[in-house]
């Protein structure tokens, strides 16, 4: 029977570099990530210093310039990695797209100054950052966003909340969408918060179904005062920097689903393997073959559609946008099937923690919700396809 690793890269015929990536994110994943997850999802323990240890590996700004310390790398390299360290834990390998999202942001839309000034510490890792674009009020519909950023002087003054924010307590520079105009997306902006500004504050850690390993909080605004020196671009660019952010991010995070799929799917042919009844190993009865057939030819084909959506967003096409989306949808509602498929293939014992297997379903759960719902990712799709 193929492995995992033989199926995914000869599919696709991914160089030497690319395999050398992919090698080098796997052997991470395996040594320093795998022995850890289920701890850490259990005791809701975030591991500032397993993720700062990505760092000098180049994970810390993959498709960051290098000058000012990223990889260089392509969007496909980094679904690659994403797609290897979710093997071990989806939601470890989730924080570092969030991180990368932030610093890429910064590395792109950043004057200068502030590139000198944030991306170095956050490519390295010294830094981690998160991203602040929902509010409690505000979630698919992103441009009804509400923080109010005022200027005095040579700072902004923010007051509002952000919601649902992952990292938020931990990292330490909030990449943030504030309302500085008009209403609707021309109003927005956005801003570096660092973690020490006076006026910010967190939230309580929420109590989630999954991606237990990373705080979710929301993150405070309370006549908060950020210079404006940190705002990228100039205002009201603010929505379209939030959406190139996400275009990104949405194939990072179909790579998370990609990747603890992958790994459920190869528990599912060992455990079937192993697993006697009426006789003989379960893996004899039809009916459980053409489940497994199903699941790897459906994440089969989740992988191509996203490597392709990331090749797309590497040559800038126009419509790289509606690939991410379309690979978003696809991979992670694909991604969430079979790791439920592979749940049931372990009978009650999938439903054990210790198999980790439901805590892969739980993880990739909310995949399917969050950086866009899967029904927003429609919407997307739809509007390129009409024309609106
Ligand atoms: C698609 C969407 C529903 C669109 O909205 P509207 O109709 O209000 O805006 P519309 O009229 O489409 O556009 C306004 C301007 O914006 C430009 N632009 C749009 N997309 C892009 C793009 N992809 N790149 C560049 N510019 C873009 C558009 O051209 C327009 O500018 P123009 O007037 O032409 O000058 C958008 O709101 C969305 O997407 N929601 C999901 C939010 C959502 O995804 N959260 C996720 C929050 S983050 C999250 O969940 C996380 C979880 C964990 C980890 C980190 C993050």
């Amino acid at each position: 029977m193929d492995s995992s690793v033989e199926s995914a890269s000869g599919q696709f015929e991914l160089n030497e570099d690319q395999l050398a990536i992919q090698d080098m994110a796997r052997a991470f994943a395996a040594d320093r990530v795998a022995p850890n997850a289920l701890a850490w999802d259990r005791d809701k323990h975030f591991p500032a210093d397993v993720i700062r240890e990505t760092g000098p590996l180049g994970m810390g700004g993959i498709y960051v310039r290098e000058d000012v310390g990223g990889s260089g790398l392509k969007r496909l390299d980094a679904v690659l990695i994403f797609e290897a360290l979710s093997a071990a834990c989806p939601a470890f390998s989730a924080f570092i797209s969030i991180h990368n999202m932030g610093t890429w942001m910064i590395d792109l839309f950043g004057n200068e100054e502030q590139r000198q000034r944030f991306v170095p510490r956050l490519t390295s890792m010294e830094w981690l950052a998160s991203y602040c674009l929902t509010e409690p009020n505000s979630g698919s519909d992103a441009a009804a966003l509400k923080t109010r950023a005022v200027r005095d002087g040579d700072h902004y003054v923010l007051n509002g909340a952000k919601q649902f924010i992952s990292g938020a307590g931990d990292s330490d520079v909030y990449v943030t969408m504030v309302r500085t105009g008009e209403d609707g997306p021309k109003g927005i902006s956005a801003l570096v918060v660092p973690k020490d500004s006076p006026g910010l504050s967190f939230g309580a850690n929420e109590y989630k179904m999954g991606w237990n390993m990373q705080s979710t909080r929301q993150v405070i605004f309370d006549n908060c005062r950020v210079p404006v020196a940190n705002r990228l671009g100039e205002e009201g660019d603010g929505f379209r920097i939030a959406m190139g952010g996400l275009d990104g991010g949405r194939l990072n995070i179909a790579a998370c689903s990609l990747g603890g799929a992958q790994s459920a799917l190869d528990k599912a042919i060992t455990y079937a393997a192993e697993r006697k009844a009426f006789g003989k190993a379960i893996n004899q009865f039809q009916a459980l073959q053409f489940k497994l057939a199903d699941m790897e030819t459906e994440l089969s084909a989740a992988r191509m559609l996203l490597y392709t959506a990331a090749s797309k967003l590497d040559h800038k096409t126009h419509d790289a946008s509606k690939w991410s989306a379309m690979a978003k949808r696809f991979v992670t509602d694909t991604g969430f099937n079979v790791a439920n498929d592979a749940l049931q293939i372990h009978g009650g014992y999938g439903y054990l923690h210790d198999y980790g297997i439901e805590k892969i379903v739980r993880d990739l759960r909310v995949h399917q919700i969050l950086e866009g719902t899967n029904e927003i990712m429609r919407v997307i799709i739809a509007r390129h396809m009409t024309g609106r």
